[in-house]
């Protein structure tokens, strides 16, 4: 009999810092929204909300906690000193754009959190964790420590969960975590196939690459994660990313792919070697069949792909077939719309679509699958886990009073000076790790 294990969502809480800072050349939203007002506050409500919809439809569902910003710590190592305050005026006067780098909650995009390999997968038969160094990206590089922190307080027990530190943080070896990394598999409990994708192989200089957009993740990266992990070559396929997707603004293989179970739901011109990749899967997919559902680039052009997040979608498990759970743009470009009607006229493994409003992640382009860290756990691993973390109505009225307490409803650039916002979001976060039950993960609290 097939082991039980289910797929539980982790997505990251919004921080009380969420601005528009244009800090991801590559990731279209996030320059074209550069210095735009957001809303913190219902950027959080509007994670939550999905969350809490999702739950209730019987997913499993957590939480990740926001990082500390502005990060005083990362200041200080930049040579910023005297107290807070004067840390955060010195950087703010001499360097708004490192002032602005470290203060960006993009913790909250937890498929860039960690690799996370389900204990079907590995040798030791273990769930083993690998934080992302997110080397590519200054304000997205000092994101790994306390990551690893806050899945250390989750995933406690020793006997079930492996943590490893981020590999190297150089381009080498840049690893930008689930953004990049899907599983297929016949059920949660059954041995699946980790599909990794990179941009670029970072040693071999005359091998194809993106010209006009950076490749965030290397084959080197990604191998070193397999090798960490424990995984064989039954259980992983290396696939590299078509150069000229990334240069159309698909920065992570999750804006243009995604997979769940038996099913690979991808846009054409998602892998550089299209059949390789999928009989590269076949192979060695066990108990099932792979399942893809392609789409064309006539029915749906790369650049509507990338400005409605498609494939940033949620694909979840249903009792009669598979959901997409679609951010709100997808109804708002006409071809992606009339591919996703199409799309549950077509008799395959998806049946439904849900849309969410994630508006305020959308606009630094992160969607629905940005949002969330997936973690296969079998049914005696699920029970192990720090329960805190773990979505239920009860946590959900909790963290609705403590952002609706906590959060500012507009953030400038101007704003992120401001000494009282450091001191709201030190006050917010240590009230937070109280409500999870994490202990002290931040540095303000060591
Ligand atoms: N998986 C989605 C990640 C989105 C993220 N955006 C950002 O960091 C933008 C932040 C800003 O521009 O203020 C990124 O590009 O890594």
């Amino acid at each position: 009999m097939a082991t039980h294990a289910v797929e539980a969502n982790f997505d990251g809480l919004v921080g009380p810092t969420h601005n528009y800072a244009g800090l991801s050349w590559g990731n279209v939203a996030s320059k074209s929204n550069v210095n735009a007002v957001s809303n913190p506050k219902e950027a959080a409500l509007q994670g939550l909300a999905k969350m809490k919809k999702l739950a209730d439809r019987g997913y499993v569902q957590a939480v990740l906690p926001p990082h500390e910003r502005p990060h005083i710590p990362t200041l200080r190592a930049l040579g910023f000193a005297g107290s807070d305050r004067q840390v955060l005026e010195q950087a703010a006067q001499a360097d708004p754009a490192i002032l602005a780098a470290v203060s960006s909650a993009s913790a909250m995009w937890t498929a860039n959190a960690a690799t996370v390999s389900p204990s079907a997968d590995t040798a030791d038969h273990r769930v083993h964790f690998t934080p992302a160094n997110l080397s590519a990206k200054f304000h997205r590089s000092i994101e790994h420590k306390v990551t690893g922190r806050a899945l250390k307080a989750i995933f406690t027990d020793e006997s079930y969960f492996a943590h490893h530190p981020a590999l190297p943080s150089v381009s080498h070896f840049g690893d930008e975590g689930a953004a990049n990394h899907t599983r297929l598999c016949a059920g949660y409990g059954d041995p699946g196939v980790e599909l990794f994708v990179y941009g670029q192989a970072a040693f071999n200089e005359s091998a194809p690459a993106p010209v006009k957009y950076p490749a965030r993740q290397t084959l080197e990266a990604s191998r070193a994660i397999a090798r960490l992990h424990g995984l064989d070559d039954r259980h992983a396929v290396f696939a590299q990313q078509n150069p000229a997707a990334i240069d159309a603004g698909v920065f992570h293989n999750d804006v243009i792919a995604v997979g769940n179970g038996s099913c690979l739901f991808y846009h054409e011109l998602a892998f550089l070697d299209e059949g390789g990749v999928l009989s590269d899967i076949r192979a060695r997919l066990a108990g099932t069949e792979l399942q893809p559902v392609r789409v064309s680039a006539a029915e749906v052009p790369i650049e509507d792909a990338v400005a409605s997040y498609l494939f940033n979608s949620q694909l979840l498990n249903t009792p009669d077939g598979m959901l997409l759970a679609v951010p709100g743009e997808c109804r708002e470009v006409a071809s992606v719309s009339r591919y996703l009607d199409s799309l549950l006229q077509q008799n395959g493994p998806i049946t439904a679509v849900e849309v969410f409003d994630v508006k305020q992640s959308m606009r630094n382009g992160g969607g629905p699958a940005c949002l969330r860290l997936r973690v296969a756990l079998r049914d005696d691993e699920l029970k192990a886990i720090n329960h805190g973390v773990i979505f239920t109505d009860e946590l959900y009225n909790r963290l609705t009073t403590w952002v609706e307490g906590h959060y500012r409803d507009e953030l400038s650039q101007q704003d992120l000076a401001d000494p009282m916002l450091l001191e709201e979001v030190r006050k917010a976060l240590d009230e937070l790790t109280g409500i999870l039950g994490l202990g002290s993960i931040y540095d303000f609290q060591l």
